[in-house]
């Protein structure tokens, strides 16, 4: 497990991050958003050693995480940084040469990862030849070239067309092994809901919330979308344990304090046939919102 301990990060008078503690477990996709300038790229250039904390610490299973072991984290940067006048095999190859491959096995794991990522035939072509997005493909081949023991990914998803997005995110699913801790920053929350189990949410420097996605969208009380054959749904208002969220038409966002949903269904059906009584999942967009307001 991957974790950070109350991270500080100074520029002089202005704190950027504030004791900011989490964890990246092992086998689980965990999405890490926030608003633009949050921390979120601080954050993981600290995780990967290549900005120093103000205080704070990388923790690696519980220990101070080492220099040589966070040599083998993938680390897919926000600012692009692979050479725009080299093949895209030779550079593949080159990083895989800086691990320790040698060129035969650099070349195979490098060809082998192009070709999950589409973009095999383009092995010879100068990268800076390539579209963006096929760029970015050569970009996550990179972060995996040396299949590394945890993934730490900024923005890997930016300026992607759907089909992109789908084989970077079939290659992370196949490729990383279920020991690996992944940690991906985004903007795009539809996509981060799809895709995480854990999810950590910044604002202005500190955690507001993090944990199992799951968990984080239960709210303390259930809420249920009910929708009635006909007429106005206000009347909802009126039942006992049930406070009404939203009313549009015949249709009713509720959420029940505590009492037993039978119960309130039945009372329901009492009054007025009942189409549809279904639990509501919160989408993240909305947590989100909630919790960065907050
Ligand atoms: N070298 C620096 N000197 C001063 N301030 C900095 C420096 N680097 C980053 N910051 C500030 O730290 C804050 C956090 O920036 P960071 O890039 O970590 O945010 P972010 O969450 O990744 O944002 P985005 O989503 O826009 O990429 C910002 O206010 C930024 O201006």
């Amino acid at each position: 497990m991957l974790s950070v301990r109350q991270l500080t990060r100074r520029y002089g008078d202005i704190t950027v991050l504030d004791d900011v503690s989490f964890d990246v477990r092992a086998g689980r996709i965990t999405g890490f958003v926030g608003a633009n300038g949050a921390g979120k790229t601080t954050t993981m250039r600290i995780m990967v050693g290549v900005l120093a904390p103000t205080a704070g610490e990388v923790l690696w299973d519980g220990e101070q995480a080492t220099t040589e072991l966070r040599r083998r984290f993938g680390y897919m940067p926000e600012e692009r940084g692979l050479y725009p006048r080299m093949k895209v095999l030779d550079q593949l190859v080159y990083f895989a040469r800086l691990h320790g491959y040698s060129p035969a096995a650099g070349e195979e794991r490098a060809m082998h990862l192009l070709s999950h990522l589409g973009i095999d035939g383009r092995s010879g072509d100068l990268l800076d030849t390539l579209s963006l997005g096929n760029q970015q493909r050569v970009q996550i081949a990179t972060a995996l070239i040396h299949e590394p023991v945890a993934l730490i990914l900024d923005e890997p998803f930016s300026g992607l067309d759907p089909i992109a997005v789908e084989s970077m995110v079939e290659l992370l699913r196949v490729e990383v092994a279920p020991t690996v801790p992944l940690l991906f920053s985004s903007h795009q929350l539809e996509l981060v809901e799809r895709l995480c189990d854990d999810l950590i949410i910044l604002s202005d420097g500190a955690v507001v919330a993090s944990g199992s996605k799951d968990e984080l969208r239960s709210t303390e009380s259930e809420r249920y979308r009910v929708v009635l054959e006909s007429g106005d749904a206000a009347w909802l208002r009126d039942v006992a344990g049930v406070r009404v969220l939203d009313v549009d038409g015949p249709s009713a966002l509720i959420e029940l304090d505590g009492s037993v949903p039978a119960d309130v269904l039945q009372a329901l059906v009492a009054r007025e046939k009942v189409i549809e009584f279904a639990r509501s999942v919160q989408p993240l967009s909305e947590l989100f919102s909630e919790v960065v307001a907050a």
